[in-house]
């Protein structure tokens, strides 16, 4: 295995508004692959444990595999090598598999709650059972490095956990009427079939977090997954479907497309779908939006971040570097969580900036399957180009002198950058998906919540600080104005429990723990009384009187209720 060890470059500063740091201090190891390159499953033989061709349908349409549309090629980030091939979805594939799904819907809906988790539960038993090879596939394919891989699919067991206790108190409430001997109650009741497009960064958690909503709330769900990640998006289906089977269930009630756009716009049209949760980018989850407003469908977006963590004066600044290095490197800047802004207290701004630089200096850039690694490759070739432009229009903001080498390799390897730049800067309202760190310089906390709330996104957002007033501030109604507030936390994880989403430009929705079900349910207020009370009604106001004939009961009714 070839390893070069890079130098430092430290950029001279050539404008006030920016000094760019690219450390390069890193082994890199060049991802080569053996001379004669084996078949592309020799080298994945874990693959075939769940159920990963070299050749593989990417429809699961009533319960079978099918594909008519494109022929495309998953490919391993860190040496841009195939792993294996996929027949996507076509638009003929699409309307049969939705024909299947709308019908299953009926029966679904039909199942108690409790019943529905069960299956819910058995779907967690079966990811448990393959969750090492669901880990490495996740890792191989989108690049994250092994613990994130093996943890998101905990992270989707977690959520089948959550489902299952959740399936036995999808609760109304009952509501005193003003009315006499009127029951005024709430009912949710299921949508029928939820429609779920997802990005390419977590390729299954954000599935967990939708699918096992979806399913104990009564609903079927119709999947997409990112174009760049069919493989798991594969396997995730395969298991699902043979838990339905083993319980003689449509296997229709879970759907799913390989595919990009063109499935993603017929979800979004679709009007047997009355939800669709969109996991992406604002730029993108806007169209949808339109697209699905058009039809009065509703939509659940989860979309773009541009989070800040602020280090007060009075800050644990270990804590906090130590933070701000998981939070802006981790996942190779490709969280929707990641931190990309970083404001620092003018006290502490050097001691943070000069301990930051060393931290930086340990990260290991490498095979994301390798143990070690910290650092795996962004997800595809396009991403990495995205990068370097991105990079170029940050120097072209700033005028730096400053020479940023993208390293030469097989695979899509970048360097994390630290930039020193004005909260006006325009690049810094953006969210460059790649590990770039804006630092912004503050006096007060007020200015820093202000600089904090100053982006079109507003997902995640951290500061620290050992000040309990200040903490409070924070998350209250004059502090963040993200859907994740954090004290003392890094911008980036989340536990299910808690409702995750955000405001503004990345959409209002939320998913997982809280109220989150109640988005994929239908909400109804029911007046009820019974005929007998009618009868008592008609007594009670006109004691003394015989009892009146319909059409003075209906008269009394609509004095009563001052209708008439
Ligand atoms: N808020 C959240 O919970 C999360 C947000 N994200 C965001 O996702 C983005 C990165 O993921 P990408 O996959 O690059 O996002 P993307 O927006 O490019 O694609 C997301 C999904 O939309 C589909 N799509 C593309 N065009 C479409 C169209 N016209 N109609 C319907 N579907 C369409 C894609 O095939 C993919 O499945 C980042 O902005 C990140 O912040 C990622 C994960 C979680
Ligand atoms: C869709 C999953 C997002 C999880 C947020 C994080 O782990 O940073």
């Amino acid at each position: 295995m070839a390893a070069c060890s890079l130098t430092i470059f430290v950029v001279s500063q050539s404008s006030p508004d920016i000094r760019l740091f690219s450390l390069y201090n890193y082994h890199l190891k060049l991802i080569t692959t053996a001379v004669s390159s084996p078949t592309p499953l020799q080298e994945y033989e874990f693959l075939t444990e769940i159920g990963i061709e070299p050749r593989n349908y990417g429809s699961f349409v009533d319960g079978y595999w099918k594909g008519s549309g494109s022929v495309v090629s998953s490919v391993n980030p860190a040496n841009n090598k195939p792993i294996a091939e996929v027949v996507e979805a076509s638009s003929q594939d699409y309307e049969e598999g939705m024909q299947a799904c709308f019908k299953a819907s009926k029966i679904w809906i039909q199942l108690p709650a409790p019943k529905r988790g069960e299956i819910v539960r058995q779907i967690g038993d079966a990811l448990r059972s393959k969750l090492e090879y669901l880990g490495r596939l996740l890792s191989l394919e989108m690049g994250k490095i092994l613990p994130e891989g093996i943890g998101e699919v905990q992270e989707v067991i977690d959520m089948c956990d959550f489902a299952v206790g959740l399936s036995r108190q999808l609760n109304g409430s009952v509501i005193p009427s003003e009315r006499p001997n009127h029951m005024m109650l709430e009912m949710w009741n299921p949508l029928g079939v939820v429609g779920v497009i997802t990005a390419f960064n977590f390729p299954c958690a954000v599935l967990g977090w939708n699918a096992c909503i979806a399913l104990v709330c009564g609903n079927c769900v119709v999947w997409k997954g990112a174009p760049t990640t069919p493989l798991i998006t594969i396997a995730m289906t395969k298991l699902i479907g043979e838990v339905l089977e083993k319980n003689s269930l449509p296997a229709a009630i879970f759907t799913s497309f390989c595919g990009g756009a063109e499935i993603g716009q017929a979800i979004a049209k679709d009007t047997r779908i009355p939800l669709v949760s969109f996991t992406g980018s604002s730029k993108v989850g806007l169209m949808v939006q339109q697209t699905v407003s058009q039809r009065f469908g509703k939509c659940l977006l989860e979309l773009s971040g541009n989070n800040a963590l602020i280090i007060m004066d009075d800050a644990d600044i270990k804590l906090a570097v130590r933070s701000v290095l998981f939070a802006a490197v981790g996942t190779a800047g490709q969280r929707c969580t990641t931190c990309r802004r970083l404001l620092v207290h003018e006290k502490v701004y050097n001691s943070v900036v000069d301990q930051l630089l060393e931290a930086y200096k340990q990260v290991k850039i490498g095979d994301p399957l390798e143990k070690g690694t910290l650092l795996g490759p962004l997800h595809t070739r396009a991403s990495r180009e995205n990068f370097e432009k991105g990079i170029k229009v940050i120097k072209s903001q700033g005028k730096s002198s400053q020479v940023v080498r993208i390293i030469e390799s097989k695979g899509n390897f970048v360097q994390p950058t630290i930039v020193e730049i004005s909260p006006s800067a325009d690049v810094v309202k953006e969210e460059l998906f790649g590990p770039v760190l804006y630092v912004l310089k503050f006096k007060t906390f007020e200015e820093a919540v202000e600089i904090n709330n100053s982006v079109p996104q507003g997902l995640s957002s951290s500061i620290f600080t050992r000040s309990s007033d200040i903490i409070f501030k924070w998350i209250g109604p004059q502090g963040s104005d993200c859907g994740i507030v954090n004290a003392n936390i890094p911008t980036n994880g989340a536990e299910i429990g808690g409702a995750f989403g955000g405001e503004k430009g990345t959409g209002g929705g939320r998913e997982a723990g809280s109220d989150s079900w109640k988005q994929y349910m239908r909400w109804s207020t029911c007046y009820i009384i019974s005929v007998r009370s009618t009868m008592g009604a008609n007594y009670h106001l006109h004691r003394g009187s015989t009892l009146a004939s319909k059409e003075s009961m209906v008269v009394t009714y609509f004095r009563v209720y001052g209708l008439g």
